[in-house]
């Protein structure tokens, strides 16, 4: 039998002010320091997507965080004050010229652990016409454990799961701005997600609304066998759970979907 690796998790499904980096830090920090407060205090802290500007794309070039320097203050300085691991959300970051949406995460001390700028840029919401994509995968370590990281639309792309999967990811992360009315598409690509690749899955979306857009929070935490620790409703909220990351290994000898893959038919 197995020896129990527990986390415990904080996400913070939270409201953004589009365009207003300021107003969004600054609500950020509060959040924050509310999440650190709960008993038991988490091991890891998620946010949601361009949580920074919002879609504020005709605007992203000004209001995107220079190599992401303001946003790595505040997270390398919080995890370290408070011992705990930040998977940041993603910021609109600005690279040179270009601009990217990035997850930076950081460990208890403080380091970084993980940056990764969405690989699928989203049309529906004018992407591809504003940033630029990335081009490495999201893989990194996390409490000594292999985890993986996605943005929004990449949960589209069951490839990159797998990928991750593939290469020992436990636990895959997934900050979004997933907006209505596509809520059944969001909680079944993240259900199928976690089923097929056999891992927690983290997902922390935004609520409120920009201009007719409509977000839905359903920030959720699905274990390796498809079931919903917690899952938010349409309201800001700080979301608790937690896991055991050693049930992955436990549901990948119940039923040995890595091992009785046969890649090469397909
Ligand atoms: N911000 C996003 O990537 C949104 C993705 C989305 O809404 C979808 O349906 O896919």
């Amino acid at each position: 039998m197995s020896e129990s690796k527990q986390l415990h998790l904080a996400l913070i499904q939270m409201d953004i002010t589009i365009g207003e980096p300021d107003r969004n830090f600054a609500r950020l920090e509060m959040l924050l320091q509310e999440a650190v407060q709960n008993d038991p205090k988490p091991d890891v802290i998620v946010f949601p997507e361009m949580w920074n500007t919002g879609y504020a794309l005709t605007e992203i070039q000004q209001l995107a965080d220079v190599n992401g320097e303001r946003t790595k203050a505040l997270l390398s300085n919080f995890a370290k004050a408070n011992h705990v691991n930040i998977i940041g959300g993603s910021i609109a970051d600005k690279k040179e010229e270009r601009v990217l949406n990035t997850i930076y995460a950081f460990d208890r001390e403080g380091a970084e652990i993980a940056e990764y700028s969405k690989i699928h840029l989203f049309r529906l919401m004018d992407e591809e016409k504003f940033l630029h994509s990335g081009d490495q995968l999201g893989r990194f370590e996390l409490e000594g454990v292999r985890a993986g990281a996605m943005i929004c639309y990449d949960i589209r792309f069951p490839e990159l799961a797998r990928k991750l999967a593939l290469d020992g990811a436990r636990i895959l992360f997934v900050p979004a701005e997933w907006p209505h009315p596509r809520l059944h598409h969001w909680r079944t690509l993240l259900m199928a997600r976690a089923i097929e690749n056999q891992m927690y899955v983290v997902s922390c979306n935004r609520v409120g609304t920009s201009g007719t857009t409509s977000f839905f929070g359903h920030s959720m935490v699905i274990d390796p066998w498809g079931e919903v620790l917690v899952e938010g409703d349409e309201s800001e909220a700080i979301l608790h759970a937690t896991i055991d990351l050693e049930e992955v290994v436990r549901v990948r000898a119940k039923i040995p979907v890595f091992e009785d893959r046969r890649p090469h038919l397909y």
